[in-house]
């Protein structure tokens, strides 16, 4: 690695009809995987029909729930699991319940899936599931028996070595123990490696609750490294303070990086001199949102993630990088907690302003690579240290970051594209030695 790394990038696109792009079709999650797909599949010279197979997913499945709710009344919610590969292993991902939830953020959720697990090279394929909900005005009765009916409609499409769900935004632990034991009913034992992200009191796997964040603040350190800068000093913004947001922030609080600004979907918090990432986790715990911390002045959400910092950390949805504001940012590293934040118009422009971009598909990696842990010792019914957990993800994320930046520079490609080339090169070669075309 070189200590003199340039942080400028290669555009993603060669081609200019992207300026030409209507918002609605920039902020199109299948549309923004689709163009990332085409592009580095090109540039890997991809068999005409590998990129047919790899293009779509294997199986979209919707399912229409009806719920019991506490007032008496039945409401129907939607549903979605998609599929997209399961050539290198059972299908892997999160399930989302969100009222944003769509079909096609899905097919892409999914698709990202199967290049995430093939990125960390690990033995999964890609999948993930949405509920069209808003959990926070469901409660925890709704919640069980909504999820209880979704686990029940797809039972014969899920397992341990079929597909293998975990928590995304809006579930959680708990979500994943009544899909465990729905699922354990229905197959009259208890089946604890079909789902990860449990409790560890059945079977979930030290670890996995931070793993997410801990992988950021892996690749974080490795960028730093590459690019030669030092850790003290070095400020970092933080959009979404749920699972992943709030385990980065409080990980490179504790490895010495200075939290200058945290954003949530109803408020934003800002100090120049760092905000103390355990006060500000016990305020949210008590006061149900970051609004009225006093170690931090309020401001404006969208604004924050355009202030000046070394490191910004999208964590919370997709399409918050697009055509409007990527111009505003003043950060030197990207790394993208979040699946898709970063729209294809606002990488060219990122790359244009020479901002050193971890993609999405290595930067939060570290949830499913310990979800792959919790399934590997559900299936062993031997349980590792949380030290040996972390080690292993450590490992497997600074191998990762240096194989995506080793590809990027020997393709002349940008990170995310390099990222995107490694995973379909490996999904490609395993499904045409499986022998697709018998
Ligand atoms: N959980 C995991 O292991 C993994 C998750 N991811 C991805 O990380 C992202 C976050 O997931 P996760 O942390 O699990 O989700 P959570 O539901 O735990 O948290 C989401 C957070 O994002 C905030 N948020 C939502 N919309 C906005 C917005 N427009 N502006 C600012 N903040 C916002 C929410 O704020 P509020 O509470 O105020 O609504 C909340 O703090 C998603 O893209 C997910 O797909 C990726 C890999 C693994
Ligand atoms: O832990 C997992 O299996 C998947 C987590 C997830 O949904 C994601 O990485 O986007």
């Amino acid at each position: 690695m070189s200590a003199t790394a340039s942080t400028a990038q290669p555009t993603t696109s060669e081609q200019k009809p992207l300026q030409t792009m209507t918002l609605e079709q920039e902020t199109n999650p299948w549309e923004a995987q689709a163009f990332r797909f085409d592009l580095a599949a090109k540039k890997l010279n991809l068999d005409p029909g590998i990129w047919k197979v790899l293009r779509y997913p294997q199986r979209e499945i919707i399912v229409h729930i009806p719920v019991a709710m506490d007032d008496g009344s039945i409401e129907v919610f939607t549903g979605y699991r998609v599929q997209h590969s399961i050539s290198r292993g059972p299908a892997k991902g999160g399930i989302r319940y969100s009222p944003d939830v769509s079909l096609d953020e899905v097919r892409a959720l999914a698709s990202w899936m199967t290049w995430k697990c093939a990125v960390v090279n690990i033995p999964f394929g890609g999948a993930k599931g949405g509920v069209i909900c808003d959990p926070k005005k469901m409660s925890q009765g709704e919640l069980e028996r909504m999820t209880r009916r979704y686990t029940a409609e797809l039972i014969e499409f899920i397992g341990p070595e079929k597909d293998v769900p975990a928590p995304d935004m809006g579930t959680d632990e708990q979500t994943m123990a009544w899909i465990m034991d729905t699922y354990s009913m229905h197959m009259r034992q208890t089946v604890t490696s079909v789902v990860t992200g449990k409790p560890v009191s059945i079977g979930g796997s030290r670890g996995r609750r931070e793993a997410t964040g801990r992988g950021i603040s892996v690749v974080c350190d490795s960028a730093l490294k590459y690019l030669n800068m030092p850790v003290e000093g070095c400020r970092v913004i933080v959009q979404g303070f749920g699972n992943v947001g709030s385990n980065a922030a409080k990980l490179l609080h504790e490895k010495g990086y200075t939290i200058i600004g945290i954003t949530e979907f109803d408020g934003a918090l800002y100090n120049a001199n760092g905000i103390d990432i355990p006060s500000l986790t016990s305020h949210r715990k008590r006061a149900g949102t970051i609004n009225g911390f006093s170690g931090g002045e309020a401001v404006d959400k969208d604004e924050l993630i355009t202030r000046e910092c070394e490191i910004l950390i999208p964590a919370a949805t997709e399409n918050v990088i697009t055509s409007k504001n990527a111009a505003q940012l003043k950060c030197r590293i990207l790394c993208e907690g979040a699946n898709g934040p970063t729209t294809v118009v606002a990488d060219d422009i990122l790359a244009e302003k020479g901002i050193f971009v971890i993609p999405d598909i290595l930067a939060n990696a570290g949830g499913v690579t310990t979800s792959y842990f919790e399934w590997v010792q559900d299936r062993m019914g031997y349980f590792w240290t949380e030290k040996e957990v972390n080690d292993r993800l450590d490992t497997i994320m600074t191998a990762s970051f240096d194989d995506v930046v080793a590809y990027a520079t020997a393709h002349s490609v940008n990170n995310r594209i390099a990222a995107y080339m490694l995973a379909i090169d490996r999904v490609a070669y395993t499904t045409k030695q499986r022998g697709i075309y018998a």
